[in-house]
């Protein structure tokens, strides 16, 4: 009997889980592949931004499909399936051990339905370079711990950090030097799979806020803001028009020490911004990062 494959890819905040599925969707095998992303902050961002290239996008929010949203998670799954698509693609919120999602996925009701094929983890290499102290943050280990492989993803590892990695024994793949391992995420890497270490890590050490406007910024004003509020954030995404023309969508993405402006598609229910913004809750400042972005509206 035919049995669905899934793959499931996690990783940290911003390290370029969505991506490298845009790229998987867009690949030249000609699969239909329908794909299930959770968000860690109550905007779905990544469903939108995937929502072009899969057969079918299953955008869950506000929530962890690891441990609150595990009832969704089974459902959405239940509801691809009968769409027979041929694999199943999960994007884990950066805020989620996977093992939670693992647990799904053995379900008993599963069973006979679907397999894990590939269970792959992003290692973001500017971040940890930046950020070396991200390598004893439990949920980051948990993320890599679950894997069957790792994938490098912007630049390459120094030496130092590439010792360190080592050290979770998971193969690590370079996606700069050796692309996207289409062998191993469609299918090949089962064999590798170990049962995964019982626990799980929780992402209470992390914080996010979601900030709106009805009406469009001023671009220097937003530059500044971001400018000031930067230090706090891990990871930031979500929509922006500008005064100057507001009929210009934007896409923000900032992750690490890296921010960018593009051209965004169209949406009718973003008039001025709508944004997520991520932090370690320690050093995360709700009303403060709110205050410096409500400054951003006033034009003039
Ligand atoms: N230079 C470079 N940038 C990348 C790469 N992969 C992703 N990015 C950028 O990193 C940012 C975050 O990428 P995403 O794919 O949204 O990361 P993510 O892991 O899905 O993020 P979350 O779901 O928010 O945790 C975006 O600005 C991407 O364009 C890469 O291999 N190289």
């Amino acid at each position: 009997m035919f049995m669905t494959p899934v793959v499931l890819i996690t990783g940290f905040l911003g390290a370029g889980k969505t991506t490298l599925i845009n790229q998987l969707l867009r690949g030249d095998h000609g699969l239909r592949i329908a794909a299930i992303v959770n968000d860690f902050g109550a905007i779905n961002i990544d469903a939108a931004l995937l929502a072009d290239a899969a057969d079918s996008v299953i955008g869950l929010e506000n929530g962890c499909i690891c441990c609150a949203l595990q009832g969704d998670l089974l459902r959405s799954l239940r509801l691809v399936l009968e769409r027979s698509p041929d694999l199943i693609v999960i994007e884990a919120s950066g805020g989620s051990d996977p093992r939670g999602i693992l647990e799904v996925l053995s379900d008993p009701i599963l069973t006979g339905l679907l397999r894990t094929d590939a269970v792959a983890a992003l290692v973001d290499a500017e971040d940890l370079a930046a950020a070396p102290q991200r390598l004893r943050d439990p949920l980051w280990q948990a993320q890599v711990r679950a894997a069957d492989f790792a994938l490098i993803s912007k630049g390459s590892l120094s030496p130092g950090l590439q010792a360190q990695l080592a050290m979770f024994r998971k193969p690590l793949i370079s996606l700069q030097d050796q692309g996207i391992p289409l062998a191993l995420l469609l299918g090949e890497s089962g064999a590798l799979r170990k049962a995964p270490e019982p626990g799980r890590v929780t992402a209470d050490h992390l914080a996010s806020l979601e900030w709106e406007s009805p009406l469009p910024l001023d671009p220097e004003g937003f530059t500044a803001a971001l400018q000031e509020i930067a230090p706090q954030l891990l990871r930031a995404k979500g929509w922006l028009r500008f005064a100057p023309a507001p009929g210009d969508l934007h896409l923000l993405q900032l992750a690490g020490q890296r921010a960018s402006l593009s051209p965004a598609p169209p949406r009718s229910d973003v008039t001025g911004a709508k944004l997520v913004l991520i932090g370690l809750r320690e050093s995360f400042e709700p009303e403060e990062l709110a205050r410096a972005l409500d400054q951003s509206r006033r034009i003039g």
